[in-house]
């Protein structure tokens, strides 16, 4: 039970103001599912929500359905049953100004630095792009909210007028994340963002999102089999088998007192889960 103040002497109840509305989850799947034109079906009946400020992860084993869970919220599939809701609303592809405040709020980050940045620009159009072709900004601004952008992952302004080949897969991927948030996003969708680099390279970019999101109050989906990089970055997990959520839970509570066999399972075949 919820307790509550009597009024002030002298006031109707007309007069206090109603307790305001908690605010819709930024993104969320309601009943998603989804079937590959030659597949099975790939999602079943999938609900999860990420509000402000939040950070989940998506685990499973190959082929359980996270990256299409991520493909759906970013709006690349749309579902064929169920809904993607963005700040409450239905996502819908058609609708441009929908679109233009989706883009602007939830931005992705993808597995592979080597093959999601364009060879032939310099990072400082890499960076700017989404700037540019969301309308936010162009010119001398989008390049200062660039530099500013790659000073926020740890990276100097020199780098913006060299190309991706020039940099390690960790400063390609700290590259991807400073266009990520260049146009201040208010949800990161992360796709096995630190697989592809090696052990010390991944602790510095767990360590380069964990201090984005407690910076700036970024929400972040990480897809990960990387039970290690969820414990450390997401408050929240969500299990999925064969397409289904299975469990879903605060993470140290998941990980370290599963409820499902299968969950128990995906811990074991962790040799160790760091830090
Ligand atoms: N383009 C496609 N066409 C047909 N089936 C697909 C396609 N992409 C994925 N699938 C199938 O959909 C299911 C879910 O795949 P998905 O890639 O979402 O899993 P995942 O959990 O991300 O796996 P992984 O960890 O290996 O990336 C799998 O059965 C997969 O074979």
């Amino acid at each position: 039970m919820t307790e509550q103040a009597a009024p002030p002497a002298g006031t109707s109840p007309a007069d206090i103001p109603a307790p305001a509305a908690a605010a819709p989850p930024i993104l969320a799947l309601q009943g998603a599912g989804y079937r590959y034109h030659r597949g099975g079906l790939a999602l079943d009946d999938v609900s999860l929500s990420i509000a402000a400020g939040e950070s989940v992860g998506l685990v499973g084993e190959s082929g359980a359905g996270k990256t299409t869970a991520l493909r759906l919220l970013l709006g690349l599939d749309a579902p064929s049953s169920g809904a993607v809701l963005f700040d409450g609303e239905p996502l819908n592809r058609r609708d441009t100004a929908q679109i233009r405040r989706f883009r602007s709020s939830v931005q992705a980050v993808f597995q592979d630095p080597y093959s999601s940045l364009d060879p032939r620009q310099r990072i400082d159009r890499i960076v700017s792009e989404p700037l540019r072709s969301l309308g936010i900004a162009s010119g001398r601004e989008a390049a200062e909210q660039a530099a500013s952008a790659l000073e926020s992952v740890g990276l100097d302004a020199d780098v913006l007028r060299r190309y991706p080949h020039e940099f390690s897969g960790g400063q390609r991927q700290r590259i991807a994340i400073a266009r990520a948030v260049v146009c201040k996003p208010r949800l990161l969708l992360a796709d096995e963002p630190v697989s592809a680099l090696d052990m010390s390279t991944r602790i510095q970019v767990i360590d380069l999102l964990q201090g984005l999101r407690d910076r700036t109050g970024l929400a972040l989906v990480m897809v990960s089999h990387d039970l290690g990089a969820v414990a450390s970055l997401c408050e929240r997990t969500v299990v999925l088998r064969g397409g289904r959520v299975v469990e879903a839970g605060p993470t140290p509570q998941l990980l370290h007192a599963p409820a499902e066999e299968y969950t128990r399972a995906l811990i074991a075949a962790v040799p160790r889960l760091p830090r």
